[in-house]
């Protein structure tokens, strides 16, 4: 049983939403029933051991005919991507590529084979499931891809070659792909780059390859909007694409926060489900120079040593991190400042977690209170170990729970995270702590949480003792910033918060991470 109303491509995408199929298919040579309604395809035995699948078409990667074919029998369909040459074919089955999703937040792409004698059966089945795929118009069909090759593992190009171009071309997903040669690379080609025809933007690297392809969009945006950036009270501009992000860098905490998993295939495969959700975007302006904007975390004291030293053993890999870790965590002494920030009401040890339809996001996404109404000044100064201004909890897989569990990814606040400076045996409870799967940094006595819409940091030269008498101060002690992995050496700066500034592939995790 079929309906079926012809017309153009807006009637077919209409008709196939409101279609009702029902037909018999050989399924992994048993014979099954398959329906298609209201976007959900089920199938099910014909016989015992009865067994029954159900697939919405949201999670339908392609439909492709198979290789089975009989001679004598024509079905003239009209190819999607040449809609003006008809070609005649005559399969006797189809597959359907789809993917679900796993332990561990992981999806894995599967197909199944579904076939019939009567050729004009299939192509009448594979017209319809085309037609309500091609009216999911927010997922991407043309995309601008930028490999680094020197992240993380330097797997990139290997990464898309074995995972991600197979699945893209399943999709049907053109990409215009680049290998970057050099640092700052995607931000340069982004600023000038014609990007009319294009429905999103991917990268396949680290958090720093990320944040040069939002840096290089929201910059090319307020060019073209000729808004000027470096006013550290500017409202920037959205992009117009998304973009998703496909992790092959050192710690990858962006991918990891948005889908709860570093998974590759997982990544391509939210990219092609095309569902996005709006990350909030923050801005670092020293002065009235915007130094950079971040996604992930911007961080003073050790983990911008830690920084500033691994950059010289790249060589290393990953490892570098460890290292400068260990090198940095003995010679800490501790780092002066003042914080100043816009302390928003709700406290990121009693807020929700972030996930899948969170409510908190949502509804700051049409919130119109400004900031000073809702917000309250608060001072704080000290000595450090750390200063921390989380945009999302910076969970990865050496820290699952993050900087900060509970911080949202759409809220219009990052969470700042002071840690005092203290003891070493305290540093070290604390890097343990954030290597935990379930205790937070919230609990401990030396640290200290906000929830903040902006704030401004300054180093203040530190106490230096002559003779253990005399105190006087000396600026030769100040740290840098590591934004997303990379340094910022101007210690003075003004953060603010872009509420979802940027649109991003994710279906989110269902549950906490
Ligand atoms: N071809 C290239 N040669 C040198 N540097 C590059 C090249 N392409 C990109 N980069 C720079 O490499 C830096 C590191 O990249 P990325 O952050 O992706 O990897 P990572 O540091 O290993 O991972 P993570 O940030 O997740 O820890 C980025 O700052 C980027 O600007």
């Amino acid at each position: 049983m079929m309906q079926d109303i012809s017309g153009g491509p807006a009637d077919d995408q209409r008709a196939a939403s409101k279609s009702v199929l029902l037909n018999t298919f050989v399924v992994k040579k048993k014979r099954c029933r398959v329906y298609f309604h209201r976007g959900t395809l089920i199938w099910e035995t014909e016989r015992p051991p009865y067994t029954r699948w159900t697939l919405p078409l949201t999670n339908v990667l392609a439909v492709r005919y198979g290789d089975d074919w009989i001679p004598g029998v024509s079905v003239k369909e009209k190819q999607p991507a040449q809609p003006t040459s008809p070609t005649t074919v005559c399969p006797t089955n189809f597959i359907l590529h789809y993917a679900v999703r796993g332990r561990k937040s992981k999806w894995r792409h599967h197909s199944v084979t579904m076939s019939h004698t009567d050729p004009r059966q299939v192509a009448s089945w594979v017209k319809t499931i085309r037609n309500y795929l091609l009216g999911l118009t927010y997922r991407p069909r043309k995309v601008m891809l930028f490999i680094n090759p020197i992240g993380g593992k330097k797997k990139g190009v290997k990464i898309w070659e074995k995972e991600v171009q197979p699945l893209m071309t399943i999709a049907g997903i053109e990409t215009k792909m680049m290998v970057t040669e050099h640092a700052g690379h995607i931000r340069d080609a982004l600023l000038t780059a014609d990007l009319s025809d294009l429905h999103a933007v991917v990268c396949i690297g680290g958090d720093g390859t990320f944040a040069e392809v939002f840096n290089g969009l929201i910059l090319r945006a307020a060019k073209d909007q000729q808004i000027d950036p470096n006013d550290p009270d500017v409202r920037l501009p959205s992009p117009a694409l998304p973009v998703g992000v496909i992790p092959s860098g050192s710690t990858d905490t962006v991918a990891y926060s948005l889908h709860g998993t570093t998974d590759v295939q997982t990544a391509a495969i939210h990219i092609i489900f095309g569902d996005s959700i709006g990350l909030d975007i923050s801005s670092v302006h020293s002065n009235v120079t915007l130094l950079r904007l971040y996604a992930s975390v911007l961080s003073y004291g050790y983990l911008g040593d830690v920084i500033s030293d691994s950059e010289r053993f790249r060589w290393m890999g990953p490892r570098r991190y460890d290292w400068s870790g260990f090198k940095k965590i003995i010679a800490n002494k501790g780092y002066e400042g003042e914080i100043e920030l816009l302390s928003d009401p709700c406290h990121p040890a009693e807020s929700t977690r972030c996930t899948k339809n969170c409510l908190r996001c949502q509804q700051h996404k049409y919130n119109s209170v400004c900031d000073e109404e809702i917000s309250r000044l608060v001072t704080v100064s000290g000595k450090f170990f750390m200063v921390n201004g989380a945009n999302v909890s910076c969970a990865c897989s050496r820290s699952p729970m993050g900087f900060s569990p509970h911080c949202h990814v759409g809220d219009g606040c990052v969470d700042v995270i002071l840690i005092r400076h203290t003891s070493l045996i305290n540093n070290i409870r604390l890097l343990l702590r954030l290597s935990s799967k379930q205790k937070t940094l919230y609990e401990l006595p030396f640290v200290e949480v906000y929830r903040a819409r902006q704030f401004t940091f300054r180093a203040l030269p530190m106490l230096q003792f002559e003779n253990g008498l005399n105190a006087t101060r000396s600026n030769s002690r100040f740290s840098v910033w590591n934004c997303d992995g990379e340094v910022i050496d101007s210690t003075n700066v003004k953060i603010r918060v872009h509420c979802q500034l940027l649109k991003v592939y994710t279906r989110r995790a269902q549950e906490s991470i």
